[in-house]
Order: C-alpha cells, then structure tokens, then sequence
C-alpha cells in the first residue's frame, strides 16, 4: 500500500485511467492506494468464499491487508459512469474523516480499469439485513441496543452536518447504510451521493436521487438539498428500528404497509406503543419507546423548518434536553402527494411510490437520475424526471 497524496499523484497509465479522476480528485490528500496485486492476494483473488455483499455497484470482500488489517473490499462495475462518480464522491467525503459512527475508508486502488475502495469491516452485516431482514440472521436487538444504535446513527449524522468542514449531507441515510460492528455500533456508510455544502449556503440544488420510502417529499419535488433532507430520512429510521419494520410492507393490510402513516395515525390515537417490535415481547421502556417514536415523527413533519436539527436530536434522543409534544405536526406523507410523478426515461411514468418491481435488500427503490447504470446492476437505479404535477 502507497500513503500518498493525489496532487503528488502516482502516476497511473493515463490510456486506462479513468477520466477526470485525477482532476476531481485534485483537492484530495492523503489517500492510502493499494496495487490491485495486494488487494487481490488479501481476498484469495477475490474468491466466493470470501464474498461478503453485493450492492449497487459491485461486489464485496473480506480480506486481509499486508498490514494485518481485516478490511471489506469493495469493487465497483467497471461498466458503470454512475459507480465512476459516486467512487469519487466516496473519497473526497470520507477520506480523512474520523468518527466513531462512521465507516472508515481506509483507502482505494485504481490500476488499469479496476476502482475499488477498502474500508474496515463491520462484522454484523447492516441493519437493512439484520434487524429488518427476518430473524436468519441470529443477533438478538434488544431494547438498550437499539436505544445505543438510534443515538449512534444521529451522532453520526450530527457530526457530518455540524462539524466537519465542509459540512456534509448524505442523502441516503436508509437501513441498507447502517452497517454494525462486533458490539453493534453503528457505523453510517456509502457516501457515494453525499454532498459537500459550501460555508453559508444553505441548500444545494441537484438532481433528486435517493431511496424511495426515505426520500423527503420538499426534495423530492424541488431537488433543494438542505440538512433537513437527511434529518426525513433518519426520522424514518428511527421509527423502523424501533418497530422492527421496513417503511414499506406490502404484506400488512393497506392502512398499515406505509410506517409513517401508520405511526401518525397511532400517534394521534394515542397508541404509539402498538408500533413497537413486538419480538420485543414488552421487554422494553415503553415511555422511552414512543419518545423515540415521537421524535421520528418530529424529523419527518412536513415543514422542513420544523424538523430539529440533528445535534437537537442527539440531545432529545440522550434524554439531555425535552421537546414540547403538542408541537409536533403531520408528516410528509407519501399520500399527500400522490400526484407527484416520477418520469422515468424512456420508460412510462412511475409513481414515487411504485418505482419499479427491482428492490433492493431493504424493500426500497432506489432513486438517482445523474446517470443510468450497468445493465448488471442489482439496484434499482433508472434515469429519472422529477416533475410535480398537481393536475391530476
Ligand atoms: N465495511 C463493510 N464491512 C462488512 N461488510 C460490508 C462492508 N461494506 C459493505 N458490506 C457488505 O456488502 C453489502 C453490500 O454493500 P454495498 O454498500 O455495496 O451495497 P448496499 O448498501 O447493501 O446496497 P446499495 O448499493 O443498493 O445501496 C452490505 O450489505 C454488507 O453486507
């Protein structure tokens, strides 16, 4: 492995680099770059056996570096423009960023057309897998873990809007992305949509692109990215950790298949304890419990204003600070705008709710219209128009 920086730059065969990698790279520093040679001894050429995942974008392995590092490799399709951009995106956010709930990028390779990025391995898969993926996978959540992973995801997040610089919004916070260590603490990964926000913008306009079931609905018709887009998304979070369900269940009968609906109508029932994960069998606080449920629902009010930030949320979340419940309005739901139309290219029309029959290990369409992908992609990935249509 080389510790380098990229303006230093090793020089690699520029008739087989990617293009403008090393421009977008330019501002990047200190990037580990592994030869494709250590990365392939690490995973015993990358064998089956040591295949871990397979996301969007390729396919993982465990493997161990020369350092002694166990480390999960991850190599991207060398088809796809999409996995070219978010590769890059995932470097210039997360190198040199350390947090305890988020996932370390240890470094990448780019040699000839292979890009492949090395981060440290989280033993305990994600929660998308894990705690929404049926009862297979052996790890018992019980109330305090899920108390630990709820205030661990927000710290994380927190730390991206607020303290790093800078400051950062993921726009893909979903269960998928929360991978879990030996101890089940968090860890926040995929930065490939990720944005950096200049110093006193307040939002930055892009095309829409994130997780169907997550999405929020201002950024879904506008494309203004602001903080409050991941603070939605987390808001959903919250409520599927604690109720052990994905946002959207097509099972449960149709008053129930969409968790932010069904938790407001409980919510004004009075009856938000019905919610919570009943593997739990009542071995939980059940204050505590629809608290959390509370502030699910006060991440996803309608008004993006409303929503705390995610430092206010942290403190809700840790019982340092109280928030008022009669302040607390209806959500953005996904019933309230129906008509919102997603264009998919050249297909027909897709509702935002119906994407498309793919679906990814967390039940959820993907949504990013930057660019199309490989025909091999496992993710629902299409070229999509936003558009708003309120006339029926
Ligand atoms: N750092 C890691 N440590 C251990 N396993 C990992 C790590 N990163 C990814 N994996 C495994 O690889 C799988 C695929 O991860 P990847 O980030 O490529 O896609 P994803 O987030 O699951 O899906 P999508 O690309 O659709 O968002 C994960 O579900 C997980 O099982």
């Amino acid at each position: 492995m080389t510790c380098l920086s990229f303006l230093c730059g090793r020089k690699v065969d520029p008739t087989t680099r990617p293009s403008g990698f090393q421009d977008e790279l330019s501002g990047v520093h200190n990037v580990n770059l592994y030869s494709y040679r250590e990365l392939r001894l690490a995973t015993d050429d990358f064998s089956p056996e040591n295949k871990v995942g397979e996301g969007g974008f390729g396919c993982v392995y465990k493997g161990k570096l020369k350092n002694g590092q166990v480390a999960a490799i991850k190599v991207l399709s060398s088809h796809s423009r999409q996995g070219i951009r978010e590769f890059l995106t995932e470097i210039q956010v997360i190198t040199d960023i350390e947090h305890e709930n988020l996932v370390k990028l240890y470094g990448c390779c780019v040699e000839g057309n292979h890009r492949i990025l090395v981060y440290n391995y989280l033993e305990n898969n994600s929660l998308a897998r894990t705690l929404l993926g049926g009862s297979q996978s052996g790890i018992y959540f019980n109330w305090p873990t899920r108390v630990k992973i709820c205030i661990g995801i927000a710290s994380g997040l927190a730390y991206l809007h607020k303290e790093v610089r800078p400051h950062i919004i993921h726009r893909d916070i979903k269960a998928s992305n929360i991978l879990l260590d030996k101890d089940l603490t968090p860890k926040i990964s995929d930065f490939g949509l990720a944005k950096l926000i200049p110093p006193n913008v307040t939002h930055v306009s892009t095309r829409v692109a994130g997780t169907v079931g997550y999405l929020a609905p201002e950024y879904a018709i506008t494309g203004q990215v602001t903080r409050r887009v991941d603070i939605y998304s987390f808001g959903i979070l919250l409520i599927e950790i604690v109720s052990g369900r994905s946002n959207n269940n097509t099972r449960l009968p149709m008053d129930e298949q969409y968790i932010l609906e069904r938790t407001w109508q409980l919510y004004e029932r009075n009856e938000l304890v019905l919610l919570v994960d009943a593997t739990l069998n009542g071995d939980f606080d059940a204050e505590q419990a629809c608290r959390f449920l509370k502030i699910g629902l006060l991440c996803t009010q309608d008004s993006p204003m409303l929503r705390p930030s995610m430092s206010t949320v942290v403190e809700i979340l840790s019982g340092k600070k109280d928030f008022d419940e009669s302040t607390i309005t209806k959500p953005g739901l996904i019933t309230d705008f129906r008509d919102l139309k997603i264009k998919s290219n050249p297909k027909p029309q897709h509702h935002l709710y119906h994407t498309s029959s793919n679906q990814n290990s967390s039940g959820s369409d993907t949504l990013d219209n930057m660019t199309s992908t490989s025909p091999s992609s496992s993710r629902a990935t299409m070229t999509f128009t936003a558009i708003c249509d309120r006339s029926g």
